[in-house]
């Protein structure tokens, strides 16, 4: 949003940005976790805006009173959609992250179809559109957050909503060959095209969702232009871009130049006795490519037993979506791997992976991504992967190398500077791992100096400006 733009913006995504906990009797609200966090906040404290959401807190919550004191101490106000119990289970946890979830991120296989699901999630993407509605004012943009909520246009145009309406989908848009199988897939289409701009993350999923909608709405026209592509489709025009979301630059590199985060990187190194640290920082989940990495790296001490004893995986894994099947199966999946990987390699005094499974303060992630001379980001698919964005931030001595995956949609970006893999090629990411362990100075220098200034230059409050501005 540019700085004379003056509207209020009104987010909504499924989470609101904050955990509503009681601890000791006392109710308490934290930040969340997660890139939408990230991402959003500071643009909303600048513009005086609003979130609406899920709370994911029970009834017994004073609900109103912490809401009223985040407002407070955070600059932006909160509207909160309650869920039941079942609401939860069959709209997010089923059809948003047992249907939408692996579809989107090319995983078939992972996918269920469920109609009692679908049936939740068209009621409470209604929910959340009435909710809206009730907050409007007359000049209010309203930007929807990602694939839970990508029918709420309709039902906002239904009860007569005029504001401009404009939704960004932070996970990839999977191909029309993947699109085809969802059994829903025409109400999903028709309910994006009901907004008035509509963002991805990459080129790569704009035209992937472009090609969808002419395949499947052979009435309807697209037109390429300059950023945008234009499409018409009953008697209606829809912008439909790209633009990949980003990080606060400023924010991340003065904090990793402070001394807090300058002793708790240098007791790391400490700890791990000046080996070289190989990171990877993940929510737990499987697109992210955690046991495919651990893979790579045994495959690594097997083939390069130089390398035992000089270096250290952490791997951190903050827990997300725990009530879904497949993310337990993953949990128990990490703690074996990591088990064998170390008894198998392990010596007096080195122990190759240290895993956590938790969530790390801000001064520690920080630290860790200060202290690491190489990130280890693999995913199978992503949007985009604000680690990795984060990582080039945090790299003040531009000494660290950045391994990624050739599917993460920061490639399109960082291509240039990073180590691409195929997460799927595990000795390609164990050669990666040995090319980053012995690259000179000189190139690692030089590479990060080129990502740095990306991740400068294209930052999150670029992001903003150039996607309101496109509306
Ligand atoms: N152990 C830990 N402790 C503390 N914080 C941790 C942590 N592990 C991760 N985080 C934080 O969580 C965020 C994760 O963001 P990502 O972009 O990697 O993925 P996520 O899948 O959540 O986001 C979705 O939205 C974002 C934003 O659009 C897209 O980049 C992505 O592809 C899409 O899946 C980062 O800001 C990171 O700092
Ligand atoms: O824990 P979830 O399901 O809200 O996921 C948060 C991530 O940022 C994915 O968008």
């Amino acid at each position: 949003m540019s700085k004379k733009d003056t509207r209020r913006l009104i987010a909504v995504s499924n989470r609101l940005p904050i955990v509503v906990k009681e601890e000791d009797g006392r109710w308490q609200l934290e930040a969340g976790a997660g890139g939408l966090v990230t991402a959003l906040s500071p643009v909303l404290k600048g513009h005086r805006g609003m979130w609406i959401g899920w709370p994911g807190c029970d009834e017994a919550a004073p609900l109103d009173e912490l809401v009223g004191r985040f407002a407070a101490e955070e600059g932006y106000g909160l509207g909160t959609v309650p869920l039941t119990q079942e609401e939860v289970e069959e709209y997010y946890e089923g059809f948003s992250n047992m249907t939408l979830w692996p579809l989107f991120h090319d995983l078939l296989g992972l996918c269920q179809f469920n109609p009692r699901h679908w049936e939740a999630y068209v009621k409470v993407n209604r929910r959340f559109a009435e909710v809206t509605a009730t907050r409007v004012e007359e000049e209010d943009l309203i930007w929807v957050q990602d694939y839970q909520l990508m029918l709420m246009g309709g039902r906002l145009r239904e009860l007569g909503v005029k504001n401009p309406l404009a939704f960004f989908l932070h996970i990839p848009f999977p191909s029309l060959d993947l699109f085809r199988r969802l059994p829903w897939k025409m109400e999903i289409l028709r309910g994006l095209l009901e907004f008035d701009l509509v963002g991805f993350q990459t080129l790569r999923d704009r035209r992937n969702f472009v090609a969808c909608a002419r395949e499947l709405l052979p009435e309807l026209r697209a037109e390429v232009r300059r950023r945008t592509t234009l499409l018409r489709w009953d008697e209606r025009e829809i912008r439909v871009g790209h633009f990949p979301i980003s990080i606060d630059f400023s924010e991340f590199n003065n904090h990793a130049r402070s001394r807090d985060v300058a002793d708790a990187a240098w007791y790391l190194h400490e700890h791990y006795e000046n080996r070289q640290l190989i990171l990877g920082v993940d929510r737990l989940d499987y697109t992210k490519g955690i046991p495919e990495r651990l893979l790579a790296f045994e495959r690594a001490l097997e083939r390069y037993p130089e390398l035992h004893g000089k270096m250290n995986l952490v791997q951190i894994v903050v827990p997300s979506r725990t009530q879904v099947p497949e993310y337990q199966l993953l949990k128990d999946q990490l703690d074996q791997l990591a088990g064998r990987i170390n008894a198998r390699f392990g010596q007096a005094g080195w122990i190759p992976i240290h895993y956590m499974f938790r969530s790390l303060d801000r001064v520690q992630l920080l630290a860790h991504y200060r202290a690491a001379e190489i990130a280890l980001i693999t995913p199978l698919r992503d949007g985009m992967n604000l680690v990795a964005k984060e990582y080039c931030a945090a790299s003040v001595d531009n000494n660290g190398v950045l391994i990624l995956s050739e599917f993460a949609g920061a490639a399109e970006e960082l291509g240039k500077g990073a180590v691409l893999v195929n997460p799927y090629d595990i000795d390609g990411t164990a050669e990666a791992i040995r090319r980053a362990c012995t690259m000179e100075q000189g190139e690692r220098q030089r590479r990060m100096r080129m990502l740095r200034a990306s991740v400068q230059r294209n930052n999150v409050h670029r992001w903003v400006e150039y996607f309101v501005n496109s509306l």
